[in-house]
């Protein structure tokens, strides 16, 4: 399980997280909701180590991460699938995958077959360059090389954002079929509420850098989780 416990996050003197706090269980899709700017991936960022905390801890089971960096987080079980995917434009599909290697270890460093079952355009396309892929082929590599690392727990930012309807329903069957057939813990960032609706075990809300609302995936349609979603 990760846990994130109260944790603070500056840029400069800005404050970007107050007092975050959220757990996302194995074998569970845990979902954060927001509007534009108000922290989700700043919360990501503490959690891969991409930018340090100022007050708070975030452990994954029972290790304490704070002070480790992403490379020894992606060791420890955590596979990010950043926001805009961030696929190598000029290397090949295969070389993006294989781009997850770096942390497993030597007897894993081969691509495993349900990346293809779950993604076939990648198995088709392994020798084009990662920039020729659409859009929603780069999410699905992205989410393939995430999976290369062997994750624990899988973190995705905003993985439907400018993708085709059809290619969002295929993310979101692999994400319910890791957590059904693996058991990995799944921490997901959206703005796409019926996506969360949906896929999601829990839900959080997060404004102005806090979480303001929890609960199970139906309170979404409260009056009260509306309030801090609607623009
Ligand atoms: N590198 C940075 N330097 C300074 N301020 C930043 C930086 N990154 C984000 N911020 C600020 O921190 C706040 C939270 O941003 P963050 O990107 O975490 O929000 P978000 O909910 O993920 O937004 P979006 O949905 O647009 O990705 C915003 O006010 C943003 O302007």
């Amino acid at each position: 399980m990760l846990t994130v416990d109260n944790i603070n996050l500056h840029y400069g003197a800005a404050q970007a997280l107050r007092g975050v706090s959220i757990t996302a269980p194995m074998g569970k899709i845990t979902c954060v909701l927001g509007r534009n700017g108000v922290g989700k991936t700043s919360l990501m960022r503490a959690v891969t180590g991409q930018h340090a905390v100022s007050g708070g801890t975030v452990t994954f089971n029972g290790k304490l991460l704070n002070g480790m960096a992403p490379y020894n987080r992606a060791k420890q079980g955590i596979g990010f699938v950043p926001q805009g995917r961030e696929v190598f434009p000029l290397l090949t599909v295969k070389e993006n995958l294989e781009s997850g290697y770096a942390p497993v270890a030597r007897k894993d460093r081969f691509i495993p077959d349900d990346i293809f079952s779950l993604f076939p355009v990648l198995n088709t396309m392994l020798k084009r360059r990662g920039g020729d892929l659409s859009g929603g082929q780069q999410q699905q590599l992205a989410i393939g090389r995430a999976l290369v690392t062997r994750p624990k727990i899988l973190v995705l930012d905003e993985p439907t954002e400018g993708i085709q309807p059809s290619i969002i329903k295929d993310i979101g069957r692999a994400i319910q079929y890791l957590r059904d057939s693996t058991g990995m813990a799944i921490l997901l960032v959206e703005q796409y509420l019926d996506f969360c609706r949906e896929l999601a075990d829990h839900v959080y809300i997060m404004d102005r850098g806090e979480i303001v609302h929890e609960g199970p995936a139906e309170t979404l349609d409260t009056p009260e989780a509306r309030r801090h979603l609607t623009v």
